[in-house]
Order: structure tokens, then C-alpha cells, then sequence
């Protein structure tokens, strides 16, 4: 579980002076919704699907997504959020109101709906079914790393859930105007509105192309999908049903998470197979990308997880925070340059990449920490490695927010080799803490990283390749009038979810003003169908 949220920031502040400051409050419904707050309209009222948040279970960067992104549109939207409720939930001090039940549908079981409402004013819509939620592990997986396999029935049902929410089935005294649906596990919403004829509109975010939630076709009965959607038209992929490609088929646009994967995955080197439908969608003005952001809780000034908290230039404040980092992960006392690595430990992030490097930066006089937890392989290399070089890399197999930010604090560079990277936020957390990340030029890497200047970006996934932007980020270590200035730079960095609320909003009012339009079509249609009938009818009548 973590605990980065604003409402966790919140929730200190408010419970050492017993009140919630008035700007940390979530703001509804009361300001002008305009375009990032410029302009005079009406706020929009958006359910935001997701499968985790941070202010109760973070497995990567959805979950952080997942609790700042509703939190920057709430000050100019009616924004909820609905999530499984997981035991973490059940187990919080936060009072689960019920506010609605929906009955079981095929083989999706019936449930009951509860609403949180976060210190800061931020609801939390959670879908109470413990028979499906209610477990020992994460939101996808068993406590071994291997994943539910009911999870096409525990993700359908919260599909199900968010489309009888828009519906207005759910007994709940509030309807969303439109969906934000976020991956896979959200993705068949979409289909659910679309065959039940609903005209909520939906928008579905990719934050990974590469989780698709695939199942075999004899899966359709029991999640209650027409067979008539099994098509290639439909959400039939390869022969099986395909939740991901529900959500991009059925939705009114798709967005993801940085421009350059936006253009990446319509190619089929980063498509996953999709890239001609993902491609005919971008032609087509669905597809877009908008780029993630951190929020406030990610200041060095203010962290409260860290050792010691520092402002930008206060480089010793920074040192005690690598001190602490080395002595936690038992590493030698070392004026050399401390390297970080906080991931999940799957292919995508190029684990084996840093394993190949390893010894070259033990060699160069360089430490390295490790965070991660993820595929068993991966997780074994890192234990033999961190075995074979004691003393200058350790790690950690775990899964740990106040350890993480330390990290970022303490070290001097992140290695973020990721295969593909659609967005990215722990470049963007480092660089805000002063680690300058080196990676690989790649998605929403390449657009947030400038090379030579917040961090190092090598092109090819070779060792070779890495192996440069490692030796240049020693060189600069060397130089430090130029290392201070790179991390002067990367402090400064421009990436917060403030920059999100204009396209977002844009997006959202461009999906409900075609919605209207097309609703004025059909209803000119049926209109233009009476007239002429009645006409038909006028003119037989003697
Ligand atoms: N062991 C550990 N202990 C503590 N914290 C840990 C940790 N391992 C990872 N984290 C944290 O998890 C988050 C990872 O987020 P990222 O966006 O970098 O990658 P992820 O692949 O999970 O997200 C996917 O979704 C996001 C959101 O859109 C995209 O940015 C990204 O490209 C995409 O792959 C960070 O907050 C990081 O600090």
C-alpha cells in the first residue's frame, strides 16, 4: 500500500490541527470549469475508473495517476472516482457509506456500491464484492506474483459496475456525464454502454499497451458480452476476447499518457498488434496523447518520508539522505556517485540491461540500489548480484514508498532503461529530487527527459549504447560546477498535473459537444420519420 496521496498530505495536516486547510480541500462544483479554469463553463461531471489508487493500493504509476489526476480536475469538475474494494479499503479508517447495489448479470455476481469521502473532499465510489476483492496479495495478482484467475470476472464486474453507474442503475443520486476509463481492467465499459444502446460516452486512457486482459472466447457467456462482439470489428483479438481492444473500439477517444508513445504504438514495433487499429484511430483525431504529472507531495522541501528534507543548492541536506540511503541498504561510506533503480521488476523496465552495466559503475567507483518487486527471474538476478558485489549494491525485494523517495532523494542518478515507457513518472520524481535519471530515448521518457541537461538519454537498447550515457554521467559527476547545475535544472522541472486540466477538459467537452450533435441527428431523423409518415397517413386519410 502507499501513501503519496494529497489526501494522505491532507490527512497529517488536518489531523495535528484538527481542520482541513482550505486549499488542500477538494473543490466541487463551485468554480467556473473553463478550459484549466479560464473559461465559464458549467463543471463536468466525470466517473474516473480505475483498478488502483494510491490512497490505498499502489502497484505502479496507475495508482499514483489514479489519486492526483481526479484530485487537479476536481478543482474544475465534478469528479468521482469508483475502484474495487479491496481489503485495504474494508480495512481503513475511512466510513463506507452504501449508496447503491447492482444485481448480478451472467456470471458476474451482484454487489453493493460505497462511498469514501477523502479528507479533502475527493469521493471515492468503492465496489463492495468480497468474494472477489477481498484478498491477501495485489489488485492482479496472489501474494506468489501469480495472477487471479477469476480476474476477467473480479475486472468485468467493476466494467459492469461503472457502466450501470452511467446508466443510472445503480441507485446512486448522481449520473457521470461521460467515463474516464483507465486500462484494461476499465476497458470493457465501453462495450457494456455500447451494447446496452447507452449513450454515456467514454474515454479511455492506455497506460500500458502491453497488459491487454486477453481471455478465451468461451469467457464470453459468463462476463454477459453479445456474441455479436466477437468480431474483428468487435473485441476479438487473435481469436480470443480482448478487453483492451473493447475500450479502444467503443470508446470515443483514446488517450495515452505522453506524446511520443501516442505516435509509438500506432507502429508495430510498440503496437502490440493493436497498431493498425491504433493507427486508424489517430487518423481518424481519437487518439492522443497527454502527458502525466507529479503532484505537490513529490518536494524535497516538505517530504516528511525522507532523512532529511533540502531545497535546491542545499546539497548537504541531499548527502544525509544518500548517507541514509547507503546505511539502510548496507552499503560502504563512499564519496563516489550513488545509483538508483525504484521499478517493477518486468521485462519492460530492462532490468537485465542494468545487470549488464553493473559491474562496469562498481569498476568506475559507483554504488547502486535497487527497489523492485515483480517476475521471480528478476528479482533472483538482482539477489546474485547484489551478492557478488557487497558492500557497493544492495537491494531491496519489496515494495516501499517512504524507501522509494529516500532513493530519489539520496542518489545521485536513476537507470530507467525501459524497453518502452509510456509515460513514466519515477524520471520525473528523481529529477524533482535531484537524482538525474539516465535512460533510454523512449516514449514519454524522451519527452521529459533533455538530454545533457536534466538527465542522459542513450537511442540504442544496447549495452554499448547505455554503457555511454553512463560514462558521460560520470564524466559530469566529476565536473561539479556542471553536475550541480544539471541538478539545479532537473529540480526546476516543469512537470506537474496543473498542465493536465486543459487537455483533459478539452478532450472531455469535445467528446460531449459531438454526443449532442449526434443525439440532434438521430432525433432529426426520428422526427423527420413522423413527419413523413404522418404525411403518409394525412394523405391516405379521404
Ligand atoms: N518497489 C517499489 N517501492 C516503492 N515504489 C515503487 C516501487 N516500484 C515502483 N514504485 C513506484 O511506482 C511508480 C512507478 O510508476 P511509473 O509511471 O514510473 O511506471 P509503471 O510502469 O508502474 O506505470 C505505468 O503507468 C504509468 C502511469 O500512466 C506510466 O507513467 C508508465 O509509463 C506505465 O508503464 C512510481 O511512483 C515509483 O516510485
Amino acid at each position: 500500500m502507499g501513501s503519496v496521496a494529497l489526501g494522505d498530505v491532507t490527512r497529517l495536516l488536518s489531523d495535528s490541527l484538527g481542520l482541513i486547510p482550505e486549499e488542500a480541500r477538494v473543490v466541487r462544483q463551485h468554480r467556473p470549469a473553463g478550459g484549466g479554469g479560464k473559461g465559464r463553463e458549467s463543471p463536468l461531471q466525470i466517473l474516473f475508473v480505475t483498478s488502483e489508487i494510491a490512497d490505498f493500493v499502489k502497484v505502479g504509476g496507475l495508482g499514483d495517476v489514479s489519486s492526483a489526476l481526479p484530485r487537479a480536475l476536481a478543482a474544475h469538475h465534478d469528479i468521482r472516482v469508483l475502484v474495487p474494494a479491496y481489503r485495504e479499503m474494508i480495512a481503513s479508517d475511512h466510513e463506507i457509506k452504501p449508496v447503491g447495489t447492482l444485481p448480478g448479470f451472467a456470471g458476474l455476481p451482484a454487489c453493493e456500491i460505497g462511498e469514501i469521502t477523502c479528507h479533502d473532499g475527493l469521493i471515492i465510489y468503492v465496489l463492495l464484492c468480497p468474494e472477489l476483492y477481498e484478498r491477501e496479495g495485489n489488485p492482479y495478482c496472489d501474494d506468489m506474483g501469480i495472477g487471479w484467475d477469476d480476474n476477467d470476472i473480479r475486472f468485468g464486474r467493476l466494467a459492469l459496475a461503472a457502466a450501470e453507474i452511467a446508466s443510472g442503475h445503480a441507485g446512486i443520486d448522481w449520473r457521470p456525464q461521460l467515463l474516464h476509463l483507465n486500462d484494461w481492467p476499465t476497458a470493457l465499459a465501453a462495450g457494456y454502454l455500447h451494447w446496452r444502446d447507452e449513450p454515456t460516452p467514454c474515454v479511455f486512457t492506455i497506460h500500458n499497451l502491453a497488459y491487454q486482459g486477453t481471455y478465451d472466447p468461451s469467457r464470453r457467456q459468463a462476463l454477459g458480452i453479445p456474441e455479436e462482439a466477437l468480431t474483428i470489428d468487435g473485441l476479438e483479438f487473435h481469436g480470443n476476447l480482448s478487453f483492451l481492444k473493447a475500450g479502444i473500439v467503443y470508446s470515443s477517444r483514446i488517450t495515452t499518457v505522453s506524446a511520443t508513445y501516442a505516435r509509438e504504438i500506432t507502429t508495430p514495433e510498440f503496437g502490440c498488434g493493436l497498431e493498425g487499429l491504433l493507427a486508424s484511430k489517430a487518423e481518424e483525431g481519437r487518439l492522443v496523447g497527454i502527458p502525466n504529472g507529479i503532484d505537490d507531495s513529490w518536494d524535497p522541501r516538505t517530504d516528511t518520508h525522507l532523512a532529511q528534507a533540502f531545497a535546491t543548492n542545499d546539497w548537504r541536506g541531499k548527502r544525509a539522505n544518500a548517507d541514509y540511503v547507503r546505511k539502510i541498504f548496507g552499503l560502504a561510506v563512499n564519496n563516489g556517485p550513488l545509483f538508483a533503480v525504484v521499478s517493477r521488476l518486468v521485462h519492460q523496465k530492462g532490468l537485465d540491461m542494468t545487470i549488464g552495466v553493473a559491474e562496469s559503475i562498481v569498476r568506475a567507483g559507483g554504488q547502486i540500489v535497487f527497489i523492485g518487486r515483480g517476475e521471480l527471474p528478476v528479482e533472483n538476478a538482482l539477489c546474485n548480484l547484489a551478492a557478488r558485489f557487497p558492500g557497493s549494491i544492495g537491494v531491496n525485494i519489496g515494495f516501499d514508498e517512504g524507501e522509494a523517495r529516500c532513493m530519489y532523494a539520496g542518489s545521485d542518478f536513476l537507470l530507467m532503461p525501459s524497453r518502452f515507457e509510456p509515460c513514466g513518472l519515477s524520471q520525473m520524481y528523481a529529477q524533482r529530487f535531484g537524482s538525474l535519471p539516465i535512460a533510454h530515448r523512449t516514449g514519454g521518457l524522451a519527452d521529459t527527459i533533455e538530454d545533457g541537461v536534466t538527465g542522459f538519454l542513450f537511442d540504442d537498447m544496447t549495452l554499448s549504447s547505455y554503457m555511454h550515457a553512463i560514462q558521460r554521467a560520470l564524466t559530469v559527476f566529476q565536473a561539479t560546477d556542471l553536475f550541480y547545475a544539471m541538478r539545479r535544472a532537473a529540480m526546476a522541472g516543469r512537470y506537474h498535473w496543473r498542465q493536465s486540466i486543459e487537455p483533459y477538459t478539452q478532450l472531455y467537452r469535445q467528446v460531449l459537444s459531438e454526443q449532442v450533435l449526434s443525439e440532434q441527428v438521430v432525433n432529426e431523423a426520428i422526427h423527420d420519420d413522423v413527419d413523413s409518415n404522418v404525411g403518409k397517413v394525412m394523405r391516405a386519410t379521404p
